[in-house]
Order: structure tokens, then C-alpha cells, then sequence
């Protein structure tokens, strides 16, 4: 009973799966996942020899000690139904998702229960991922998730008070900082005629040696400007162009995540309030 079992293989549970089989943190022996669509799962089983398969929700919690939820918030609803007949108190459930409430979840389950929100980052084997402890959880399983998640990412605890803007920062930076990031290629392209190729490579280049310095501490963003910006230079005069639009711009990204998490939340209870009608 000491498998992983991994519920959903969509986006983030392939993600995931993958980079612990190919950090080797984990042999696919130790892995049995699930998914609605069964070929996603088969796909990576396919891929991974060793890795099982399992009919069920049910069975994954039959076989497995850890279960990994990676399904959307509307989908818990499901899902928690399927796991019920398995469940025991000494399952670890950690979800992925943030507007799921740890203490919603402790009255639907009897295990310990805990959030661990990853990034796409984790399938470079770096980034973080946010880290949210429920009342069952103990030291041990503390150390347990940490050592799980430190193969592929650097875990930090965060509370429930700044999970949603610290994952809106992890989680959901890399389609943030891309979509700017393809602005300023297309505005190269527009503007001067260079090729899209070429403003590509230069932008993922300039991005790859600027996360170098960052991550060899050679520089901190502050620094960064500081020193590009050479006194009465060029940099200086593109600057002006994004502080008058850019400042603000963040409030209202993050005005806008919270707002689709609380709707999410209040989803969730929703679906959770009529199941219990129905039942
Ligand atoms: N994509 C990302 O970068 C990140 C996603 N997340 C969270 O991960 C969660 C999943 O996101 P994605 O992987 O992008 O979504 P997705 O839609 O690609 O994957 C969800 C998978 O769950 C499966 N599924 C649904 N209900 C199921 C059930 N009852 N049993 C078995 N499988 C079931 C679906 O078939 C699908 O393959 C979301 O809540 C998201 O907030 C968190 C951090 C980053
Ligand atoms: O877009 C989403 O809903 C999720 C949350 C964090 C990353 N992706």
C-alpha cells in the first residue's frame, strides 16, 4: 500500500508523473493512476512499462497510500463519490487545486488532507510549489510531502491567506510573463520587419541568461534595471514607455484570479450543498 496513486492525467497530473519517472524520484512501479478518459492514463502507461493502470477510483485507493487529485474543482464533487467505499484513515489525499478548502475537504474524508499547488516549472525539475497543511496533518506526512515534491520543485508552506496571489505568481506566472514576453515579439516583428524566428530565439535566449543571473544571485530585479539602464541611455527611454502602462496592470490580474477563485469556491459548496440534498 505504499504506491501513489495519481487521479487525473490530464495537463498537471502528466506533468507531474512524468517529471518524478524522469528525475527518477519515483519508478513507475510505484505509481497507479486513473483517468476519466481512459486512453490519457494507458498513453503514459504505454510510455512508463511498470506503470499501472487502474479501473477505477476505487481501486486507486485500494492500492495506493498517497493520492495525488489532479482533477478541476467541479470535478471533486465526482470524484469524492467514487473514492468513498475506499477511503480510510490512513490515506494522505493532497489535491492540487486551490479553491478547494482543506478544512471542506476534512468533512468529506477521513484522511489526512493537504494542498500541494505545483507549476508548470516542475516539469524542468525547478519553480516551487505551494505548500497547505490540513489538521491531520503530521509531522511525518509533513516531511513525506515535502521529500515527494523536493525531487521536482523547491516546496515552501504558505497559508491560506496568500495561496491564491502566491500561486497566481507560480502557478499562473509562466502564461503571464509568456503572453508579455510574445507582445514584445510581435511588436519587434510589426515594428522593424524582423523575422518571427529570429525575435523568438533572441527573447527565449535573453530569458534563459536572465533566469542565470537570478538564479546565480549574480543580480536581483532591482539591480537588473539598475545596471541596464545605463544614465542618459536607450533603456532609460524604453522604460518611459512601460511605466506609464504597466504599473496597475497587476492589480487588475490579480482583481481578476481572485474574483474566479471565489466564484470557484462558491461553485464547489454549491455542488457539495445539493449532493448533500440529493443523498
Ligand atoms: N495547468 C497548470 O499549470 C496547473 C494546474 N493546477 C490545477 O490542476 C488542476 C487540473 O488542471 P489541469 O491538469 O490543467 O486540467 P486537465 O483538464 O488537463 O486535467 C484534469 C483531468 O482530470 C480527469 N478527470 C476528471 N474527473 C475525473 C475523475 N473523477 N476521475 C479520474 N479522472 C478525472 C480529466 O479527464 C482530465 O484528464 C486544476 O484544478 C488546476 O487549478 C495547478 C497548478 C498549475
Ligand atoms: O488556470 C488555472 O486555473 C490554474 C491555477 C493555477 C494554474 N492554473
Amino acid at each position: 500500500m505504499n504506491r501513489i496513486g495519481v487521479i487525473g492525467t490530464g495537463s498537471m497530473g502528466s506533468i507531474l508523473l512524468e517529471a518524478w519517472l524522469t528525475a527518477k524520484a519515483l519508478s513507475p512501479t510505484q505509481l497507479i493512476v486513473h483517468n476519466r478518459t481512459p486512453a490519457k492514463a494507458v498513453r503514459l502507461a504505454e510510455k512508463y512499462p511498470g506503470l499501472s493502470v487502474a479501473q477505477s477510483n476505487t481501486e486507486v485507493a485500494q492500492t495506493s497510500s498517497i493520492l495525488l487529485l489532479c482533477v478541476k474543482p467541479s470535478e471533486y464533487n465526482v470524484l469524492l463519490e467514487q473514492l468513498a467505499p475506499a477511503l480510510t484513515t490512513n490515506h494522505l489525499m493532497i489535491t492540487i487545486t486551490s479553491p478547494i478548502k482543506l478544512k471542506q475537504l476534512e468533512t468529506q474524508v477521513p484522511c489526512p488532507v493537504a494542498r500541494v499547488v505545483p507549476s508548470i516549472t516542475n516539469a524542468a525539475k525547478s519553480g516551487v510549489s505551494l505548500c497547505e497543511f490540513g489538521s491531520r496533518i503530521t509531522q511525518q506526512h509533513r516531511q513525506n510531502i515535502f521529500s515527494l515534491f523536493s525531487t521536482i520543485s523547491q516546496p515552501i508552506e504558505v497559508s491560506e491567506t496568500y495561496l491564491r496571489v502566491s500561486s497566481d505568481i507560480t502557478s499562473c506566472g509562466p502564461a503571464f510573463l509568456s503572453y508579455i514576453l510574445q507582445q514584445m515579439i510581435e511588436d519587434a516583428e510589426k515594428e522593424t520587419g524582423l523575422s518571427h524566428e529570429a525575435a523568438t530565439y533572441l527573447v527565449t535566449h535573453m530569458l534563459i541568461g536572465m533566469g542565470e543571473l537570478l538564479k546565480q544571485e549574480l543580480f536581483t530585479l532591482p539591480t537588473l534595471q539598475q545596471r541596464v539602464c545605463v544614465p542618459g541611455g536607450i533603456t532609460g527611454e524604453g522604460l518611459v514607455a512601460l511605466q506609464k502602462g504597466v504599473p496597475g496592470l497587476f492589480a487588475e490580474v490579480f482583481h481578476r484570479t481572485h474574483a474566479k477563485f471565489a466564484e470557484d469556491q462558491e461553485l464547489v459548496q454549491q455542488q457539495w450543498k445539493n449532493h448533500v440534498k440529493q443523498h
